[in-house]
C-alpha cells in the first residue's frame, strides 16, 4: 500500500493526539491519522517478518532443584544468543510448587485490574496525565509523546514501586482494588526478580550477595502498556524498535500476540503462552556483563481484532548509580567495551531521542 494520499489522510488537532489512541478510538476514528502513519519502510509489513520463535524456557522448578548447573548453561546461552527467554512458572498443572515467586491468583488479578484500568472513563486516566519524564505516576502515550514526530499505538500507565510504601498511596485510586492487586503484584515479582538475577549472575560465574545494591536498592518501574485494536495496522506500530534501558525486564503478557524481537535481522513473534514471563536483558545488564549478555531490539505489532495488554516491570540500578562493566568481566582478552554511564545519561537520551534512534548503548560503546 502507498504512503496514504493527503485527501484521504486524517488530520487532528495536536492536542487529540496527545490524549492518547483509547481516547481517539472513543471518538470514532476508523482510519490510522496522519500522526500514526511510518515512512513505508519502517511499516510492519515492510520489514521481513518470519513467523514465530520458539524462546528457550528456563523452567523455575528446575532452576531452584538439582537440575540447577544445567539450566544455568541453559540461561547464559540464552542471554547471549537471544538476550531474552521465557520463564516457565508451572510446570504441571496438579504439581504444587513451593518458592515459585509468583502466584497465578496475583498475576489473573494485575491482568484484569490493569484492563479495568484502561476502561475508565478518559476524565479519570487524563488524571494521571504527565509529560515529566521523572512523574512517579504518569499516565501518557506513544514512545515518548514529548519527541515523537510519528505516534506509536499505545497508551500507557507508568508507576514507581520501589519501596512500594513511598509509592503505593500515590497510585491511582481507582479501580478501587487497584492499589491491593498491584501492589501484591509488585512485591512478589520483586522476589521473583531477586530470583532470577542471582541466576544471571551465577550464570556468568559472579556471586551476588543479598544487600548488593542490584538486588536490594533495584529501581523497579511498571509499565501498564495499552494497544487498542488499530483499523489499519499495517501502517503503525505499537512500540518502535527498541531496547529496554534497565537491568532486567520482567514482561507479563495477555493472551494476544505484538511482540516480536529481532534476531539475526529478523522479526521474530514472541507468541504468549500462559504461565509463564518473557524475560529480556537491558542495556544497563549489557553494559554490566561486559557486552557478554544482549540487550535486544524488540517492537510491538498492533492488530485490527484485538486490543492487548502487556505489564512490563524494569529493574534498574538506582539513578544514583553509574553501570560500568564488571570488573571480574575485563581482563586482556575482554577490554572495558563501554564508558561509564549514568543516568541522566539516558534520561539525556531519552530527551532527544526521536523514532528513528532508540539505541541508547551505540552511544556508550568504546570500541
Ligand atoms: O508490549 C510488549 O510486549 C513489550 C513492551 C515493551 O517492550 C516495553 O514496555 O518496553
Ligand atoms: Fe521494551
Amino acid at each position: 500500500m502507498s504512503n496514504s494520499p493527503s485527501e484521504t489522510c486524517i488530520k487532528l488537532p495536536e492536542e487529540m493526539y496527545q490524549k492518547g489512541v483509547k481516547h481517539l478510538c472513543e471518538n470514532g476514528v476508523t482510519k490510522v491519522p496522519e500522526k500514526y502513519i511510518l515512512p513505508e519502510p519502517e511499516r510492519p509489513q515492510n520489514m521481513v517478518v518470519d513467523g514465530c520463535i520458539d524462546l528457550p524456557v528456563i523452567d523455575f522448578a528446575q532452576l531452584q532443584g538439582n537440575d540447577r548447573p544445567a539450566v544455568l548453561r541453559k540461561l547464559a546461552q540464552a542471554c547471549q544468543e537471544y538476550g531474552f527467554f521465557r520463564l516457565l512458572m508451572l510446570v504441571h498443572a496438579c504439581m504444587q510448587l513451593t518458592n515459585h515467586g509468583i502466584s497465578n491468583e496475583v498475576v489473573s488479578k494485575m491482568i484484569d485490574v490493569s484492563k479495568r484500568f484502561f476502561e475508565l472513563p478518559f476524565e479519570e486516566r487524563e488524571a494521571y496525565m504527565s509529560s515529566n519524564l521523572y512523574a512517579t505516576v504518569r499516565y501518557g502515550t506513544s514512545f515518548n509523546q514529548n519527541n515523537d514526530g510519528v505516534f506509536c499505538w499505545r497508551d500507557f500507565l507508568k508507576l514507581s514501586c520501589h519501596p512500594i510504601q513511598d509509592f503505593l498511596s500515590h497510585w491511582p485510586s481507582s479501580p478501587v482494588d487497584l492499589r491491593e492487586a498491584m501492589g501484591k503484584y509488585t512485591s512478589e515479582s520483586r522476589e521473583l526478580y531477586g530470583m532470577v538475577m542471582k541466576a544471571i549472575m551465577e550464570s556468568l560465574g559472579l556471586v551476588i550477595k543479598n544487600d548488593d545494591v542490584i538486588l536490594e536498592d533495584a529501581n523497579q518501574l511498571m509499565m501498564l502498556n495499552w494497544y487498542p485494536a488499530c483499523p489499519q495496522p499495517h501502517l503503525t506500530l505499537g512500540l518502535p524498535p527498541h531496547s529496554d534501558y534497565g537491568l532486567i525486564t520482567l514482561l507479563l503478557q495477555d493472551q494476544v500476540e505484538g511482540l516480536q524481537i529481532q534476531h539475526k535481522s529478523r522479526w521474530l513473534t514472541v507468541k504468549p503462552i500462559p504461565n509463564s514471563f518473557v524475560v529480556n536483558i537491558g542495556d544497563q545488564f549489557q553494559i554490566f556483563s561486559n557486552g557478554r549478555y544482549k540487550s535486544v531490539v524488540h517492537r510491538v505489532a498492533v492488530n485490527s481484532m484485538s486490543s492487548r495488554l502487556s505489564v512490563a516491570t524494569l529493574y534498574s540500578l538506582p539513578a544514583t548509580h553509574n553501570v560500568r562493566p564488571s570488573a571480574e568481566l575485563v581482563d586482556e582478552s575482554n577490554p572495558c567495551r563501554y564508558r561509564d554511564t549514568s543516568y541522566a545519561d539516558f534520561l539525556d537520551f531519552l530527551s532527544s531521542s526521536d523514532f528513528k534512534c532508540k539505541r541508547f548503548l551505540e552511544l556508550r560503546k568504546l570500541c
